[in-house]
């Protein structure tokens, strides 16, 4: 659905995005992760064409924006960083406004207001003034104006920030539904938002890609976790005579017995190595207290981009 090659913007010297290529499959919920700074809302604008790139293109279902960008901009809907809303209108004021400025005609518009309001659960504030309204209630009418022409193409920008815990559930569980009807991409710095929502993430870092990978690609460690009773002494080389198994680190105690993280080569497939150690543990008499792949978290797989990029 979008195709992104080499996109790149500065201002004046500084190179906000540079070089960033990426395409995004219809119906994927992807983040767009980094930093404070690192070019994720440049990027968006861009996206939008809000803003224009100095160099490299986009195309939005095989149109570029470049030379179709009414036309892309119609099946978009856009949540910007800090959304401008009117705080003296009300909601339904603001929802029919924010209508017509995305060319919803006017036989349709109470229709598509009524759909967007019951969408973001916003019908008891539907006659309040944006002003009186919450930081969660000024974000819910962000993506109700975003969704009022029924955008195949969403696109939020921090959609979270500054909301408290029960807020940040309700949008949360507002992005994953209005997944099922748009390609959803989301900007945020917050690891675990990704986690919670997204299928897949591209890290953002100094206007650079860092990392382009499916959640289940990035969270799957290469590495297998084990607890027995047997010492390093015993246990190092039957594991690592275990058929897959590249090497064998052994791990501080944690919880009954001695743990190690058996490393599968490039062959080795976790549904067939884990149970291969499995036998070779019983058949060696050992108690078995844990075996589980090992998960990494977004945390740590920004710990590892920062440290191959020497930062
Ligand atoms: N209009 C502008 N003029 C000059 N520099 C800008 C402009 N907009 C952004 N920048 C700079 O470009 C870089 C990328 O900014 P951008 O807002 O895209 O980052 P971001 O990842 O969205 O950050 P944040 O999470 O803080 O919004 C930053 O160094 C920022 O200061």
């Amino acid at each position: 659905m979008i195709q992104v090659e080499a996109l790149t913007r500065t201002y004046g010297d500084l190179t906000a995005v540079d070089q960033v290529s990426f395409e995004i499959g219809q119906g994927e919920i992807v983040g767009l992760l980094g930093h404070n700074g690192a070019g994720k809302t440049t990027i968006m604008k861009m996206l939008t064409g809000y803003l224009e790139p100095t160099s490299g293109s986009i195309e939005i279902d095989g149109l570029d924006i470049a030379t179709h960008r009414e036309v892309v901009q119609s099946y978009i809907g856009y949540l910007p960083e800090n959304d401008p809303l009117y705080p003296e209108m009300t909601v339904i004021d603001y929802l029919d406004y924010a209508a017509s400025l995305h060319g919803v005609p006017k036989g349709e518009r109470a229709e598509r207001i009524r759909e967007a309001i019951d969408s973001t659960e916003l019908s008891v504030k539907a006659t309040d003034t944006i002003g009186t309204l919450s930081r969660g209630y000024c974000q819910r009418v962000g993506v109700a104006q975003a969704i009022l022409h029924n955008p195949r193409l969403l696109i939020l920008d921090e959609p979270t920030n500054g909301l408290d815990p029960t807020q940040v559930q309700h949008m949360r569980d507002l992005i994953r539904a209005l997944s099922k009807r748009a390609t959803v991409i989301l900007s945020t710095h917050i690891l675990q938002e990704v986690q919670a929502i997204c299928d897949r993430v591209i890290i953002i870092r100094n206007g650079h890609k860092a990392l382009d990978a499916t959640m289940d690609e990035l969270q799957a460690g290469r590495r297998l976790l084990v607890a027995v009773d047997a010492g390093p002494e015993q246990a190092l080389d039957l594991f690592k005579s275990v058929d897959g198994i590249q090497s064998v680190e052994s791990l501080s105690a944690w919880g009954p017995g001695h743990r190690y993280a058996l490393a599968l080569d490039s062959q080795g497939q976790l549904a067939d190595t884990a149970p291969n150690v499995a036998k070779r543990i019983a058949t060696a008499g050992w108690k078995l207290y844990a075996l589980q792949p090992e998960r990494r978290d977004l945390e740590t797989i920004f710990g590892e981009i920062s440290a191959q990029e020497g930062r």
